[in-house]
């Protein structure tokens, strides 16, 4: 057995990707080979410097890769971000520090370029506190009995002027970005889509043996404005004998810039014939859907969990790039123990503006980076930290100061995997 310090953590060459890339599959358990179309589609993200590599002899047992992303502040400001992804280390290589290695020189040179925080979603809960990542956003699935929902059952589109219209890949590859942009640029915790998402997911570059084109209906205002956009697929099921069709309808994603279009997209989903059944995708903890549905109970939560992991790198960058609906005064004293952006600062904060500078003040909230990740979207309570002895008031009634200005009114929601 190699010792961890043989083992040669670096930056991969373009020439290493095929054997880099073999070493993903092996580490997400899936058949390690890939196929020349999978090999051709994802090179295309290459990028030198930001894939890491560790090598063990010849071989590659471990893999990173991180990008540059934006990620909305609260208030709607673009945050440049060190997404982190692709992250598996060969079962063979477990536990020898391959990962912290990897970690730690990805986070080095994302502070030394100025990013305000790295993102990534998580496999496990217990992997990325340590370095100082805190879950920041949630994410919500329902599923709608469409029989139950008290809908008209001979709606047909918004009655509006709206339209709702069943639209090709490919004119979702030319106004896709741009409708998106503007979602993104409202939504809290939403994240920037490169251009090869557009292609992946709407079947330009196909290398998944399972993928299938999905239905993809948008959503124009009564002026001709897009406003929303869902892609879905159709799992066709019949009951017994054939008398009853019991299809159901997986959402792969929603997006809307307005609660008309949600409203028309859910209610054009919960109308197609056959389909009884609809499985949300994720969304944001506190979507509209349940509420848009005469019977709000024909939707059921079937899963919830953490969604977008942050891990801020500068405090006062990212305190400072977000609004804030209360107003209020709060000294924070923040460890990170990887020595990023620890330290004591004072935050004040209204809704016409904010300051956070490096104080000797007294401090009133004592928190971990990890913490304030947590804190930063306006997801997490401080209150609710500090009874779980994550933060410590140093002055009482700190936690509730906390909370009057970091909570937000809507919940931040990242709809994004990458
Ligand atoms: C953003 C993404 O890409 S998410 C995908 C993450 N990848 C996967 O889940 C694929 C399967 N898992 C793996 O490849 C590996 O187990 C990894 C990448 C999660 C961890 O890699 P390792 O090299 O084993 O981690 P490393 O040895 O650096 O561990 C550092 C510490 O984290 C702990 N740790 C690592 N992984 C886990 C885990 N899954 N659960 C709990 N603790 C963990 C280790 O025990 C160690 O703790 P210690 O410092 O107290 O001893």
């Amino acid at each position: 057995m190699s010792l961890s310090a043989d083992i040669d953590v670096r930056p991969i060459t373009e020439a290493e990707f095929p054997d880099w890339l073999r070493a993903v599959n092996t580490g997400f358990l899936r058949e390690p080979t890939p196929t020349e179309a999978e090999l051709e589609a994802r090179r295309i993200q290459f990028e030198p410097g930001r894939y890491l590599g560790a090598f063990d002899g010849g071989r590659c047992v471990a893999t990173y890769l991180s990008f540059a992303q934006e990620v909305t502040a609260v208030g709607g400001a673009p945050v440049q971000a060190d997404a982190v992804s692709g992250v598996t280390v060969t079962a063979t290589h477990r536990r020898r520090g391959l990962l912290t290695r990897m970690m730690s020189r990805d986070l080095a040179e994302a502070k030394e370029r100025g990013d305000v925080v790295a993102t990534l979603i998580a496999a496990e809960y217990p992997i990325y506190g340590r370095y100082g990542f805190g879950a920041a956003t949630t994410s919500t699935e329902w599923t709608v009995e469409t029989l139950r929902t008290g809908l008209d059952p001979r709606w047909s589109g918004p009655s509006d002027g709206a339209r709702v219209d069943i639209v090709d890949a490919e004119e979702v590859r030319k106004f896709g970005p741009e409708l998106h942009d503007r979602f993104r640029r409202a939504t809290p915790g939403a994240v920037s889509r490169r251009d090869w998402w557009w292609q992946v997911n709407t079947g330009a570059l196909r290398f998944h043996p399972k993928w299938t084109e999905p239905f993809f209906a948008a959503y124009r205002a009564a002026d001709g404005t897009l406003e929303g956009l869902v892609a879905y697929e159709v799992e066709d099921c019949w009951g017994d004998g054939k008398q009853q069709p019991q299809d159901t309808a997986i959402v792969r994603g929603l997006i809307a810039t307005t609660p008309a279009a949600e409203r028309a997209l859910w209610y054009h989903l919960a109308s197609i014939d056959w389909v009884t059944r609809v499985k949300s995708g994720p969304r944001a903890p506190d979507d509209l859907l349940p509420h848009l549905l005469p019977d709000p109970r024909a939707a059921r939560i079937t899963s919830q969990a953490d969604w977008l992991w942050v891990r801020i790198l500068d405090v006062v960058r990212a305190l400072e790039a977000r609004t804030y609906e209360g107003s209020g005064s709060l000294v924070l004293e923040v460890n990170d123990p990887a020595g990023f952006t620890g330290g004591r600062y004072r935050l004040e904060a209204s809704p016409q503006g904010v300051s956070c500078v490096p104080t000797k003040d007294n401090a009133e909230l004592s928190l971990e980076v990890t913490e304030l990740a947590r804190l930063w979207l306006g997801d997490e309570s401080a209150a609710r930290l500090a009874a779980l002895g994550l933060v410590r008031e140093e002055r009482a009634g700190a936690a509730m100061v906390a909370d009057a200005l970091l909570r937000t009114s809507r919940r931040p929601w990242c709809p994004d995997m990458f």
